[in-house]
């Protein structure tokens, strides 16, 4: 690979000896990782199910290098029920090695496509509430619909500079991701493309953008929280230096260990050795930057409930929730002209703000009928809905449901919503009647592939 020589000659300063392993790293092949939803799934059930061969990623738990050359794990029906999220190793580590206590607030600022949201959104597993953000709206788009997939429902996403979230989250949040935009020098071997980028846009761009979005993380974190900033890129600019400026800049700032610790991860260079650097010639990662920031100060509660109160609900709507074996909590449902939204318990003020989501959308009240929305069925187990079709994995009939067909079924079931769930694991909705089902798959997540 032809690699500026701008960008060789800074790295030859800072890996002086080891350069040359590292250029070696080139002829190497790049690194594909499937990271289990252990929200939906143990990793000891995964592995039971898994048809692809797999090979542990030894510091992440539920992390596993897969051949992206001989399996296609994104064209299994597993991916459609949220089993997995398919990443770049050393991108698993930043949401990993955030400790997410039950209950957080947390927020992931610049969140797409959800790579490490998912992750944080498995963790909390229901409690606290998750807020994800992207600047860009076309690839918050695509953040929203992956949260969607995981069946993470205590959500919002936002689409924001992060300028503008502060005056609704100052101290607010416990924990913050801030997976930084970046140059990219650790994705040069995964994508060459990005070498392309690099040259128009280089460290000193993107270290301007995350001094600003860093300013507006510690704005947005209560006394007693912590914020994990990482990057896809080796120079100092945009690492240990955004961190040592913030530090100086800010008294109540100090550098946490990262736990637990890996053979293979290299020691960042600021003062205290306590930052992370991944290099692929040291281990089996494409490359990553991690610090992890403590605010001092004693962690407070949580903030006031801002329930909406009085509503009443359409009785197509409460017809259909007579098919859940769970009860939904109806003072957190709000009706948003004709679509239900069920939000997190604690939800602040979003006037004002661009957003995608809050909370879990429900579905659409229509003329007479009750639409249940895929991010809901996406958010259901097999004993939650009283009427189901649950197909093993080689049932061809899984496939056509996926590419949106009409599929037919021997026994009868209850007229009305159907849940389609492959071994066990929910995929959408289906209307039964007549020993069919009609195809109720959301068209935008249809698969295209035989
Ligand atoms: C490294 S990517 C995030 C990847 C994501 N965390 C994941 O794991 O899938 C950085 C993101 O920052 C967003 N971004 C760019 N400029 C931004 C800004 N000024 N403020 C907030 N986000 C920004 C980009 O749109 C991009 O999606």
């Amino acid at each position: 690979m032809n690699l500026p020589q701008k960008f060789e000659d800074k790295m030859k300063e800072l890996l002086k000896e080891e350069y040359p392993s590292y250029q070696k790293s080139f002829e190497e092949e790049r690194l594909y990782g499937l990271r289990v939803n252990t929200k939906r799934i143990s990793v000891e059930e995964f592995l039971k199910i898994c048809p692809f061969s797999l090979e542990p990623i030894p510091w992440i738990e539920n992390g596993f290098y897969y051949d992206g050359k001989k399996e296609f794990p994104a064209k299994h029906p597993f991916y459609h029920c949220g089993l997995y999220y398919l990443q770049e190793p050393s991108a698993m580590t930043p949401a990993n090695r955030l400790p997410i206590d039950e209950g957080d607030c947390v927020l992931d600022l610049c969140a797409a496509p959800g790579g490490k949201a998912t992750e944080l959104g498995a963790k909390l597993n229901g409690s606290g509430i998750l807020v994800t953000n992207d600047i860009s709206n076309s690839r918050a788009k695509g953040l929203l619909k992956n949260i969607e997939i995981f069946g993470i429902e205590n959500v919002l996403v936002l689409n924001e500079e992060p300028g503008r979230l502060v005056e609704k989250f100052p101290g607010y949040f416990d924990k913050i991701l801030v997976d930084a935009p970046c140059s990219g020098e650790g994705m040069f071997r995964k994508d060459s493309k990005m070498v392309k980028a690099w040259e128009e846009h280089g460290p000193e761009y993107f270290s301007e953008i995350q001094k600003v979005i860093m300013r507006d993380a510690y704005e947005m974190l209560k006394p007693g929280g912590m914020i994990l900033y990482s990057t896809c890129t080796f120079d100092l600019s945009e690492n240990e230096e955004i961190i040592s400026g913030l530090l100086e800049e800010y008294g109540d700032l100090e550098l946490e260990s990262i736990s637990p610790g890996y053979e293979g991860f290299e020691s960042g260079l600021d003062k205290e050795g306590k930052t992370i650097r991944i290099f692929p010639h040291k281990m089996k990662g494409e490359g990553h930057f991690l610090a992890l920031l403590h605010k001092k100060g004693l962690k407070t509660e949580m903030n006031n409930r801002q329930k909406e109160k009085g509503i009443k609900f359409a009785d197509e709507f409460l017809e259909f929730i007579q098919m859940l074996n769970i009860s939904l909590p109806l003072e957190q449902i709000v009706n948003r002209k004709d679509k239900l939204y069920l939000l997190p318990a604690e939800i602040p003020d979003l006037k004002g703000l661009r957003f995608l989501r809050s909370g879990l959308f429900l579905g659409e009240c229509k003329k007479k009928r009750f639409e249940p929305s895929q991010a809901f069925a996406m958010t259901l187990k097999e004993e939650d809905f009283k009427n189901t079709l649950n197909l093993s994995v080689s049932d061809e009939r899984v496939m056509r449901y996926l590419r949106g067909e009409t599929i037919e079924v021997k026994e009868k079931r209850k007229k009305g919503y159907c849940l389609i769930l492959v071994e066990g694991f929910p995929l959408g909705w289906g209307k039964y009647s007549d020993h069919k089902i009609k195809n109720k798959y959301l068209p935008g997540w249809r698969a295209t592939y035989a």
